[in-house]
């Protein structure tokens, strides 16, 4: 449910989006402007030369000068309207790119709030397709002035070839301007419910096409088809309407239009009666009514500002949500020693986390144990910044991390996931992803270490594979996710369930590498076997959004509720021993 302050806001965002793109592309939209002006310029002369040459000719006096003249603004005008075509395609060519690259720096920046806000498909919809829309205004608005100096020019100088001329095309001027302000108006508001729309189709696409396995296993193509083109209908309804808001003005717009033209003919006609024209000028006058009355292309201009807009809002929209933002304090020199003060975070409407208090010692092995949505994986998140708590604070070595700058940050801290997003091209590169010089020799070491490089060689290219070529179960795709973790080498190490796809002797051999790679690493495992936390130096026992417990293992499985997390047995009353453990 968005307010009117979020409205305005994501407009302003537009506002200001819509500035920097049109200065980005500055000199190309002056000379845009410039061009169209000048193509402008030639069309209103073009009428008055023609008309010279007419009556020179009927007079059957000297007129090659004029004659000359005539095929002069004509060529003019060609140059002009190619020179405007090619300047309005790079403009926006160049403002749409700008918007993507801003945009999706900011995606990036913002990090997984800006998925769980809007969705992944609904992301996509806007960086695609409405930055292609919101990137043709800057050239839409260069040509403007252009647009409207047609119009207004026409009139002007039928008023110059006779006043009654001007008079009568102002005469139903206030129904032409009355038009424009609907067709603004009204496209404006279609254009934004179908962009929504559209936007709906795509986040459900995503998601459809994310869980394409399990749709076919339920056997539910046809309902799941159903409801991703559900919005379909409301798409149907904008788009109908923005199209019958534009037909009808042009519809009505053709109607007076040759009112008018016809009018200002006629009364041409009367004044060359009366000797007051000349047969020139009333050709003049024709083409300048002609010109006046431009107002269909001024209705398909206005509609593609008005589209173009609803579009850079949804773009402000996203600009809306801040992008994490990073400090200047150096991190020290230090063991990697983690601690979570009084840490709260909120999800879904609830704490998750409620007022964590938690020490990782410097070179040590932590361990995060509690049952399936206990807060692991946030708690996960929140130790290397990947997400902000709501209340307390992270430090590492001393330092809140809010405080660090990006590149301390993710030097100090690698993490490898459950199922881990390959990036970055061939193999190689996925796992040095982020390593600013990462040597071949520490790619295979890390590869090794993961016990990944024996199926990696046996790729079509080795490490040289594309990812995208790479066909990799759940566990060799972990396995490269932990390579990339392990060839990282930063003083802090967090594992969000990254060993449960592994067979145990593989996990077996991946936690004694990762525990014996030295004291000078401090490593947060969010385990769900009894085997990984065993290995552990200590296990936090995540319950009811608190720490319930930190200790060892073997002594923490003397409690039934803590061996029920693993699946031994049912929880029980708390014995005596039970309440001796307790943080
Ligand atoms: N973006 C979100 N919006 C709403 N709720 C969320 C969001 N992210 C996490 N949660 C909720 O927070 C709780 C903790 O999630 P988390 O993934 O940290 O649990 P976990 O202990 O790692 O679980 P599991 O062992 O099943 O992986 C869950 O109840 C989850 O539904």
């Amino acid at each position: 449910m968005t307010t009117r302050a979020d409205d305005d806001a994501a407009a302003g965002h537009a506002r200001t989006l819509l500035r920097a793109a049109t200065r980005h592309s500055g000199a190309r939209c002056a000379a845009l402007c410039l061009v169209s002006i000048a193509a402008t310029g030639a069309g209103l002369l073009l009428p008055a030369a023609l008309g010279r040459a007419l009556d020179l000719l009927l007079a059957q006096a000297p007129a090659t000068r004029w004659v000359l003249y005539c095929s002069g603004l004509v060529l003019l005008l060609a140059l002009l309207d190619a020179a405007e075509t090619v300047l309005t395609g790079t403009v926006d060519a160049r403002s749409t790119g700008w918007l993507r690259r801003r945009l999706t720096g900011h995606v990036l920046g913002i990090g997984p709030r800006a998925t769980d806000r809007f969705g992944s498909g609904d992301l996509v919809a806007r960086l695609v397709g409405n930055a292609a829309e919101a990137g043709t205004t800057p050239a839409a608005r260069a040509a403007l002035p252009a647009a409207l100096a047609g119009p207004v020019g026409g009139v002007v100088a039928l008023g110059v070839i006779h006043w009654s001329l001007a008079a009568v095309f102002l005469a139903g001027a206030p129904v032409l301007t009355l038009l424009l302000r609907t067709v603004a108006r009204d496209t404006s508001e279609s254009a934004a419910r179908y962009q929504q729309a559209q936007g709906r189709i795509a986040a459900a696409l995503a998601e459809a096409v994310e869980g394409v396995r399990t749709v076919r296993a339920a056997g539910t193509e046809d309902k799941e088809t159903a409801r991703v083109l559900r919005p379909l209908a409301a798409l149907s309804r904008a788009g109908h309407r923005m199209w019958r808001v534009q037909g009808r003005a042009a519809a009505q717009a053709i109607a007076v239009a040759p009112l008018l033209h016809l009018g200002v003919v006629a009364v041409a006609g009367v004044l060359l009666a009366r000797d007051r024209l000349s047969v020139g000028d009333v050709l003049a006058a024709s083409r300048y009514a002609v010109l006046a009355t431009g107002v269909g292309v001024m209705v398909g201009r206005l509609a593609g500002l008005a589209r173009a807009r609803a579009a850079a809002r949804r773009l402000g929209e996203v600009e809306t949500e801040p992008a994490t933002a990073f400090g200047t304090r150096r991190l020290p020199d230090g063991p990697g020693r983690l601690e979570l003060r009084g840490v709260t975070a909120r999800r879904g409407g609830r704490a998750v986390l409620d007022g964590v208090d938690l020490v990782v010692p410097g070179g040590t092995t932590l361990a995060v144990v509690g049952r399936s949505g206990a807060g692991k994986s946030l708690l996960a998140a929140l130790a290397g910044r990947l997400s902000d708590p709501d209340a307390g604070e992270v430090l590492l070595d001393g330092v809140p991390l809010r405080e660090l700058p990006h590149d301390d940050l993710r030097r100090a801290v690698g993490y490898a996931f459950a199922r881990p997003a390959l990036l970055g091209g061939t193999v190689e590169q996925a796992i040095g992803l982020g390593l600013p010089s990462p040597s071949p020799g520490l790619i295979r070491e890390a590869a090794r270490t993961a016990l990944a490089d024996d199926f990696v060689r046996r790729l079509p290219d080795g490490y040289d594979t594309d990812v995208t070529d790479a066909p990799r179960s759940g566990g060799e795709s972990q396995r490269l996710g932990l390579a990339r973790a392990f060839a990282h080498g930063g003083r802090v190490l967090i594992l969000d369930d990254a060993l449960s796809s592994l067979d145990t002797v593989t996990e077996r051999h991946i936690t004694d590498a990762l525990l014996g790679d030295g004291p000078d690493r401090t490593r947060l495992l969010v385990a769900h076997r009894s085997a990984t936390a065993a290995c552990a130096d200590a296990v936090a026992w995540l319950d009811g959004g608190r720490v319930r417990a930190v200790g060892r293992h073997e002594e923490l499985w003397r409690v039934a509720e803590y061996r029920a997390v693993f699946g031994e047995g049912p929880p029980s009353a708390a014995t005596d021993t039970d309440r001796s453990v307790r943080a």
